[in-house]
């Protein structure tokens, strides 16, 4: 089975849903790489920990970025531009302003515009880690051709 990688991403008011659901399932999680902000990376990871009695040097495989307000969104919109990520999980609160509306808009923008399986709440979450494509099976998302806005000339 190939390893997919993938995103986690919580707003603070949905980061006790977000660790709820990952304690739910970490056993699939485990088997993948985990891409995290920095924030939500910390919970994640503490969580696992926890879960699988681990301590000190787990040998996890979870990557933190900076936190998202510091620039970990933008670093996760890059990773998806160069077709490192193949699911993100993103929990934003739809009831509070972020200080970086921007950068969150935009890597939502960004995972549409690259064909990312992403699943704002937890019902999505719930739908696309039991799917058949997520575990076991390669997925390639077909990406809209793009060449005639790439060659043009201005
Ligand atoms: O703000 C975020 C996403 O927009 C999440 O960042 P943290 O995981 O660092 O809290």
């Amino acid at each position: 089975m190939k390893k997919k990688t993938i995103a986690l991403v919580a707003h603070d008011n949905r980061k006790e849903d977000l660790i709820e659901w990952v304690e739910w399932n970490y056993q699939i999680l485990t088997e993948h790489k985990m891409i995290c902000t920095g924030t939500t990376g910390k919970l994640v990871e503490k969580a696992i920990m926890k879960k699988l009695a681990l301590e000190g040097d787990h040998g996890l495989d979870i990557t933190k970025l900076k936190s998202g307000p510091l620039g970990g969104d933008q670093q996760l919109g890059a990773l998806i531009c160069d077709g490192k990520v193949d699911v993100l999980i993103f929990l934003w609160d739809p009831m509070q302003p972020q200080p970086h509306d921007v950068d969150v808009k935009a890597l939502l923008r960004i995972s549409v515009l690259y064909n990312l399986p992403i699943a704002n709440n937890r019902a999505t979450a719930d739908y696309l880690i039991s799917s058949p494509l997520f575990d076991g099976h390669e997925y390639e998302p077909v990406v809209k051709d793009y060449s005639s806005y790439i060659n043009r000339m201005g």
